[in-house]
């Protein structure tokens, strides 16, 4: 899969159903993060034209959620269909903006059509519910209550660089099904993915207006965007410090946030080694832990501790590092800042002790996959989520103290146990504070019809596709008074 970026592109946003510049005038350049140099432009897109967007939204909306259900899932299984078509060009663009494995980029986009059509079914068989209106003290039975999902009206829907179509097209198609228009803000960094995947939506012949892209930095259009009084529901996938920040800055309408996380594997004495070196590898280190659900840190039972390690240093020393045109496992992290980052917090472990196991070696953005031994809690590395290739070994005495050690991060995604006594593995799993523990297996999202939901600073409200419907419509009850 050879990259060719020699005839550079200049994107269009996608404004009231046609590609247009910008009349800002200005472009932001994409870096890829393993080529290293531009690899094409996208428009920075100014608040005028966010507000006339949001008004075409409105006016579109309208005549949207008048359509049947089948009606608005029939364009959504036609954009799976683009998807599929396109899943070459479109994880080529995944693959350069991101600096995803190319197989992986296509699993996503191959995901990101399965998890439509899931959508575009799920939304058909859902069904409301009537009540009797005697069916409370005094009631009176001619009274009946019909209790449908209605629209919410303008979604927007804010995305993080890491799965750039995925986690876009897991809030569009919800919003869409249930009737709302949106307005879609995609990471910079994964602008270019964003529009490829809206050019195989716009090929269905989507009423124009009804969605937007709206490209252009976070700092300088997000805060207007998300303060802007047409939006009427938020779905925002990214950092959680950006996710306070926007819960800061919405009043009275519905947010659902999901953010980071620190995930922590807890491995008991009597785990399956295997099962947990696995899970933890392929947790940890796929597309180099930029993942919202990486493990993040392994809270291990000392019994087991020096075997587990051993066998980790091993795998970790045999993951593919490099290009992902080649799909190696470990490749350069997003961006040199990124970098810093995971390397600050390497460095601060080492200074106070940690003992390293192995990596701890950089080229520019590339950071090799480190595994840190004898971590301890006055180390930035036990509780800061890096992004990075980094895991973290803190080794415990007891289920107790690796609950209390899960418990005490700020974070709450994800947690991982493993142990092979099936009631030992649901006490811990029912005290850690997590929105999903996976029990002998790794963290993640999927599948996508699973509910998704971080707690404390990693989210608020849930997604997964059923609830992602949920959170994009609301109840509307009208009530028949017979007579
Ligand atoms: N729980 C989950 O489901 C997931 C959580 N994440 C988390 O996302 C983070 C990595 O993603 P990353 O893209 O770096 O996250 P960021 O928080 O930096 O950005 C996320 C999105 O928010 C936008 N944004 C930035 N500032 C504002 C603002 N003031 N108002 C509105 N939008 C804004 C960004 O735009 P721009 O790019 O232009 O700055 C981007 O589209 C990690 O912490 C990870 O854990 C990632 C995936 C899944």
């Amino acid at each position: 899969m050879a990259s060719n970026v020699s005839e550079l592109t200049t994107y269009m946003a996608y404004l009231e159903g046609e590609w247009k510049k910008s009349s800002s005038g200005e472009t932001i350049a994409i870096q890829s993060p393993y080529l290293r140099q531009t690899i094409g432009y996208v428009q920075a897109v100014t608040q005028d034209e966010v507000d006339d967007a949001i008004t075409a939204a409105h006016n579109a909306q309208k005549e949207w959620a008048g359509l049947s259900l089948s009606a608005r899932g029939e364009y959504l299984d036609r954009w799976a269909d683009e998807l599929v078509k396109n899943s070459e060009e479109i994880a080529q663009a995944i693959m350069q903006e991101v600096g995803k494995g190319f197989k992986d980029a296509q699993k996503e986009v191959v995901r990101t059509a399965d998890l439509i059509r899931y959508t575009v079914q799920e939304a058909l068989h859902m069904h409301g519910e009537s009540l009797r209106g005697d069916g409370f003290p005094g009631g009176d039975q001619k009274k009946i209550g019909i209790v449908e999902r209605a629209p919410l009206g303008v979604v927007l829907a804010i995305a993080p660089f890491n799965y750039p179509v995925n986690l876009a097209a897991s809030k569009i198609a919800p919003a869409l099904m249930v009737g709302n228009a949106v307005i879609f803000k995609p990471a910079t960094q994964g602008s270019i993915s964003g529009i490829k995947m809206i050019e195989a939506l716009d090929k269905t012949g989507l009423p124009k207006g009804l969605l937007s892209l709206t490209t252009g930095r976070g700092s300088v259009i997000g805060d207007y965007l998300v303060e802007h009084k047409g939006i009427n529901m938020i779905s925002f996938t990214g950092g959680s410090s950006t996710g306070r920040h926007l819960s800061k800055q919405t009043t009275m309408i519905p947010l659902v946030l999901e953010l980071g996380g620190k995930d922590p594997a807890i491995v008991c004495d009597d785990a399956d080694l295997d099962v947990a070196v696995s899970s933890i590898m392929n947790g940890a280190f796929s597309y180099s832990g930029q993942r919202c659900t990486a493990i993040k840190r392994v809270l291990v039972n000392e019994r087991v501790a020096d075997e587990l390690v051993s066998r980790l240093k091993a795998k970790v020393e045999k993951l593919t590092v490099g290009s992902p045109e080649v799909d190696s496992t470990i490749v350069p992290l997003i961006d040199d800042k990124s970098a810093d980052f995971v390397q600050g917090l390497i460095d601060d472990a080492l200074a106070k002790n940690a003992t390293l196991v192995t990596g701890n070696k950089r080229e520019n953005n590339l950071i090799y996959p480190t595994l840190l031994d004898n971590v301890t809690e006055d180390m930035d590395v036990a509780w800061i989520e890096p992004f990075g290739p980094v895991l973290p070994v803190i080794r415990v005495k007891s289920d107790d103290e690796a609950i209390e050690i899960a418990n005490k991060s700020e974070f709450g995604l994800q947690a991982s146990v493993f142990t092979q006594d099936i009631d030992r593995a649901l006490a811990v799993a029912r005290q850690v504070e997590a929105g999903t523990v996976q029990i002998n297996g790794r963290t993640e999202r999927g599948p996508d019809h699973f509910p998704f939901l971080g707690v404390k600073a990693s989210g608020m409200g849930v997604q997964g596709i059923h609830h992602s419907l949920l959170s994009m419509s609301r109840e509307r009850v009208t009530v028949l008074n017979l007579k």
